[in-house]
């Protein structure tokens, strides 16, 4: 991991569409040692506006041209399908040598460097939500004009999310269906366990305490021993006792089996995603592809 970078060194940052995911990586760059008055973050609605200006005391805009005049670093952090036709209107405004980051999932480096000016440095990134607490993961790829000091930028400023990784862009679709998406799939887990504790009799708060932190300590266990999740499981299963009759109905449910087509159908979606959307500049986004409303 790089060291975050001198203040004085650090580029304006604007992020353009601030919801969830926009406004993790903004939190992540104050936390990496951004002023918040170098910092703008665009909005379509007014609240939203005020709620960051509120929460964060940066800079808020509705106008993304004005956002990236100016700006050395821009997130992009709207959904697909909104991203063509905000990277056809800040175009014009966006001075050589900036470095895009898009936290959008499926949308290559390829499909961003079609569309912005010739010499734009793009960073693809994969985050996730447990990024908010600190204890997210990021994977980091680079396009085709990026350097190595864009890429180390872009890692130094996500660092207080959580976890950055690089990896090859090829991998960026099998990355946001594992850890792009899988807070969702963890989630649904601790819910199930915590809805199977009430069936058992427990209270739902103690069912959900209990849930919660047998996966959080499952984790941990897992990091800080090295060991393989095999080997930990069978350590928990006592011959003829009680884990292996709950792990055989689990096999039988073929919960693991669904796993796999739970990640393969989520890798699969985000291919889909960018063949519907990565039409030729000028019809982006979702105008004219015959698939409008697909692009989430
Ligand atoms: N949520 C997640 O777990 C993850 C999401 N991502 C990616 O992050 C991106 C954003 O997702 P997420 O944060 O969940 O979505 P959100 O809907 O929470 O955020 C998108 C925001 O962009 C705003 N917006 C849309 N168009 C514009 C525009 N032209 N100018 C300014 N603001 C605009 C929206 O405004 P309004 O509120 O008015 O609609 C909204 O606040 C997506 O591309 C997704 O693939 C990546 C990894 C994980
Ligand atoms: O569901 C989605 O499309 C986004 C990308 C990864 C996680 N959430």
């Amino acid at each position: 991991m790089t060291d975050t970078p001198a203040r004085q060194l650090l580029p304006r940052l604007a992020v353009l569409g601030t919801g969830v995911m926009g406004e993790t990586v903004l939190t992540a760059a104050l936390g990496a040692g951004w002023a918040p008055d170098d910092v703008v973050a665009t909005v379509r609605r007014p609240e939203r506006g005020r709620e960051l200006a509120e929460r964060h005391g940066v800079d808020v805009s509705q106008d993304n041209v004005a956002a990236v005049t100016g700006a050395g670093v821009v997130v992009v952090a709207v959904k697909p399908k909104d991203v063509g036709a905000l990277l056809d209107e800040i175009h014009d405004a966006l001075a050589a040598g900036t470095v895009v980051v898009s936290v959008v999932v499926g949308l290559a480096t390829t499909f961003f460097e079609r569309r912005l000016p010739a010499g734009s440095s793009v960073v693809r990134v994969m985050p996730n939500t447990p990024s908010v607490v600190g204890a997210g993961v990021s994977a980091v790829s680079g396009g085709s004009g990026t350097h190595e000091r864009d890429l180390a930028l872009v890692e130094a400023m996500l660092a207080p999310a959580g976890l950055v990784v690089r990896v090859a862009e090829k991998d960026q679709d099998a990355v946001a269906a594992l850890s792009g998406s899988g807070p969702a799939y963890t989630f649904y887990v601790i819910d199930a366990l915590a809805e199977a504790g009430v069936l058992l009799g427990l209270t739902r708060a103690t069912a959900l305490e209990l849930a919660t932190a047998t996966v959080q300590g499952a984790a941990t266990m897992l990091r800080e021993t090295g060991e393989h999740p095999a080997v930990l499981r069978e350590r928990v299963s006592s011959p003829g006792g009680t884990t292996v009759a709950a792990l055989r109905r689990l096999d039988a449910g073929g919960v693991r089996a669904a796993f796999l087509d739970a990640l393969e159908a989520a890798r699969d979606r985000s291919v889909e995603l960018a063949a519907t959307l990565d039409v030729p500049p000028g019809r982006a986004g979702s105008e004219g592809t015959g698939h409008e409303g697909t692009g989430r």
